[in-house]
């Protein structure tokens, strides 16, 4: 199974129009993979909060069609990262979208854990409550977003729920990359799954970006790793890895609580 992670230049020199038209060819271009990856808000930046109620967008809104018409146009399943989404009770979410590869929305999952402490996303926007399995036809995917990556049992709970690889689209800043790598590991290892965690490159709102998107496989192995700036990432998976691991040190059997 061909994954691959696109890391999305997020500088706001660049318009949300251009940046979304720009990242409908990427796509385009990757046509031989199974599943592409794209990071959290990337249309506006994570830390740009200004943006998030100007720029939010429904399920079914520009950023959606773009979106589904590139899945559908490249035949691969797309886990088109983020988008500020008002919500249909007029609250703002961090909604990320997974599309089938015939365009349908199949999945979308609103983060759980809001970043920002007593400002940004964590007033701006509600919390998701729902966990969200996506099961592809070799694997079953569980979503997360960004500040998730730092709560476990949010990572268990998918596992309950049949995961095998965990797609974290982020917008982590370089003054935390420490954090992200060693926390996506931290991730893989302890749930026996793949990894697939896709950031951002560039600065925005002052904040620069980590870049470094990563996939560690289920024994906690770095597969790839991309540098600061934009860049596409692609590995091919094994999904007989997750169960052979499993299997051969069953530690997930030995839970007691
Ligand atoms: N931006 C986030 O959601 C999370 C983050 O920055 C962190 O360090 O955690």
């Amino acid at each position: 199974m061909r994954a691959s992670l696109i890391q999305i230049d997020v500088n706001p020199y660049e318009s949300v129009n251009s940046r979304r038209e720009r990242v409908g060819s990427l796509i385009r271009e990757l046509r031989s993979s199974d599943l592409v990856v794209l990071p959290e808000l990337w249309t506006v930046g994570a830390f740009a909060y200004e943006l998030f109620a100007d720029e939010a967008e429904t399920l079914r809104g520009t950023t959606a069609r773009a979106m589904s018409e590139a899945a559908r146009d490249a035949g691969i399943w797309l886990h088109a990262g983020s988008i500020p989404e008002r919500g249909e009770d007029g609250a703002l979410y961090n909604t990320s979208l997974v599309f089938s590869p015939d365009g349908e929305l199949a999945h979308s999952y609103r983060k759980i854990h809001r970043f920002g402490f007593d400002k940004g996303e964590a007033v701006l926007m509600g919390a998701g409550s729902d966990l969200v399995t996506v099961p592809l036809p070799d694997l079953t995917l569980g979503l997360a977003t960004c500040y998730d990556l730092r709560f476990p049992e949010l990572f268990r709970g998918l596992v309950d729920a049949g995961a095998h690889a965990f797609v974290i689209p982020a917008g982590w800043p370089e003054r935390r990359r420490a954090h992200w790598t060693l926390l996506a590991r931290a991730r893989a290892v302890e749930n026996q799954a793949y990894v697939l965690a896709c950031g951002t490159a560039g600065t925005h709102a002052g904040v620069p970006q980590a870049g470094h998107s990563v996939v560690v496989d289920p024994w906690g192995e770095v597969l790839a790793e991309a540098g600061p700036g934009e860049e596409t990432l692609t590995v091919d998976l094994d999904p007989a890895k997750v169960f052979d691991i499993r299997e051969a040190f069953p530690a997930l059997k030995d839970r007691v609580l």
